[in-house]
């Protein structure tokens, strides 16, 4: 079985096909032969298979060469064991691997974690032969989560044209967004407020609003308990999954399940609902989601693509800008002169601002951020074509699943100088301090880069330029800078600390 399929067809997205029929034999010898001999059979099957496969990956497997830790060569449930005892700090479990066994690491039986700048390029740029990895089969084909890239072609023409087209009517929107959300603040007083959660009421609201024509109605306190619980499931569900989504198999296979019965279902159906009063309403208003559904068939299949991309830009738009934002207004917390600085710029540009034109700090401002902090810590998870790839002197075999780390690229000294170090300047007016600028990949690159790059960006320069210009923003006393970094967590987004509190105080002029 290891020889004749195992080692050469992909099965991830077979699991729970293998499981019917694994029992439906099993059930038929127990027929023929009895249970305690249909027992043993089985017991013995799978021993010799599991011994065979492990002596297979740690003896003669192609990527036997390649350094790493000999568990990880093993099983990938060695990274999922190391989640656990790390506390979700994969990303420093991963710096180490970097420092301890160079830019090309085994860290899967099939895996290899890249740390090599070099590779970008070959492996996500758009020349690149190496299509997406069993990660993207783990959910129902849409935009982002689908390995065929004729469709991802086509539907990606779909989104660009959509993003270009409705971007400049939906500035107004977010401003309004933006509104909601100062006020919140306003009406605080200086209190201690949430951060994370004032972050992500306002960034749910704003897709949700684009999803479906509806914001869900967090920022202001009138959100429903349906749309509570869903909010909750998401972002309890990240722990669980970044746990699971380093072993596609089981991620397949517990989303399958998960989406039948449990809350997942909960999700869809919400979702199904809220499109369908959508669809319904004839808008003429030029949003996303309106070119989505003009240019998707009315077809039985073309619904549930926009039920599963409506679900998609919640889950791809919402996290991801949340955890920017509180990571941003962290940082100019404690880096009160930056904040001053945006200040200053923000006000003299007041004349001409709007949220889709760059403001040279304010933007060096959210780079810098999100290349110390990137959103996401997971990205660009490919398969190499089978004639393999190979890049400088370093050759990967076919079939090889390949990752980029973005947050060990992001603070290699060959890439940034005192790549630890927050310094907006080196955005601006010190590129000195930028050795490789295409190193800087918070949003992806090549062809299935972020669709809604520009989108994040007009949500971010709206919210820091106006709290900014209204407040003066403090952590609470006994703040400890270090500390808070150190319990930011991986779990496919990056995970802001949930109950760090932040004051913002009237600026007093
Ligand atoms: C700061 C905010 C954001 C960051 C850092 C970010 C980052 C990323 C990254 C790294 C990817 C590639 C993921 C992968 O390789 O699997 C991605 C893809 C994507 N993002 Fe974003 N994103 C952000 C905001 C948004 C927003 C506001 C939307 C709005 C809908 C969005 C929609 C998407 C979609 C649909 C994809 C899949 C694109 C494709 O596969 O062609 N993102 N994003």
């Amino acid at each position: 079985l290891h020889e004749l399929v195992l080692r050469r067809v992909e099965v991830d997205h077979l699991v729970l096909h293998g499981i019917a029929i694994y029992t439906a034999g099993f059930w038929i010898l127990v027929q023929c032969i009895g249970f305690s001999d249909a027992f043993c059979l089985s017991v013995g099957f799978w021993s010799s298979l599991s011994i065979w496969t492990l002596l297979y990956r740690a003896l003669w497997h192609p990527l036997k060469r390649f350094p790493g830790p000999f568990g990880a060569k093993l099983t990938k449930w060695w990274t999922t064991k190391k989640t656990w005892t790390t506390q979700w700090h994969m990303h420093r479990v991963h710096q180490a691997m970097h420092e301890k066994y160079g830019d090309y690491v085994r860290t899967g039986p099939r895996e290899i974690s890249i740390y090599d700048p070099a590779a970008i390029a070959p492996i996500l740029g758009l020349s690149s032969k190496s299509p997406k990895g069993p990660f993207y089969d783990i959910m129902e084909d849409t935009l982002h989560m689908t390995r065929n890239q004729t469709f991802h072609k086509q539907r990606r023409r779909v989104w660009d044209n959509a993003m270009k087209s409705s971007l400049s009517h939906y500035a107004p929107r977010i401003e309004e967004f933006t509104d909601q959300f100062v006020t919140r603040l306003r009406n605080a007083n200086g209190e201690p407020v949430q951060l994370l959660k004032c972050c992500s009421h306002y960034s749910y609201d704003v897709m949700s609003d684009l999803a479906f024509g509806k914001p869900m109605g967090f920022i202001k306190g009138e959100q429903s308990d349906v749309a509570e619980s869903i909010l909750k499931t998401l972002s309890d569900g990240l722990d669980a999954m970044g746990l699971i989504y380093h072993i596609p198999w089981f991620m397949n296979a517990i989303s399958v399940l998960t989406s039948v019965a449990g809350p997942l279902k909960a999700w869809r159906d919400w979702s199904v609902l809220n499109m369908n009063e959508r669809l319904a309403l004839k808008s003429t208003r030029s949003d996303l989601v309106e070119h989505l559904i003009q240019n998707t068939p009315q077809t039985p299949e073309g619904k549930e693509l926009l039920y599963g991309e409506s679900r998609l830009i919640i889950s791809a738009g919402s996290e991801t800008t949340a955890t920017a934002l509180t990571f941003i207004l962290v940082q100019l917390a404690t880096h009160p002169s930056v904040m001053r600085s945006v200040r200053k710029e923000y006000r003299e540009s007041k004349a001409t601002y709007s949220c889709q034109r760059a403001l040279p700090l304010l933007d060096a401002v959210v780079h810098e951020s999100l290349r110390l902090w990137p959103s996401l810590f997971f990205l660009g998870q490919r398969v190499t074509p089978p004639e393999g790839v190979r890049i400088g002197s370093t050759f990967i075999p076919g079939n090889t699943i390949v990752q980029i780390q973005p947050f060990v690229i992001n603070r290699d000294p060959r890439n940034f100088l005192d790549p630890d170090e927050f310094i907006p300047e080196r955005w601006t007016t010190r590129p000195d301090l930028v050795i490789n600028k295409d190193a800087f990949i918070p949003f992806s690159t090549g062809p299935y880069d972020c669709v809604g790059k520009r989108l994040a960006y007009m949500e971010m320069r709206s919210v820091i330029a106006r709290i900014v210009d209204e407040f003066d923003i403090h952590l609470p006393d006994g703040f400890i800078q270090e500390d808070y970094w150190k319990k930011v967590k991986d779990h496919i987004t990056a995970a802001a600390p949930p109950s760090q509190e932040m004051m913002f105080l009237k600026v007093v002029e």
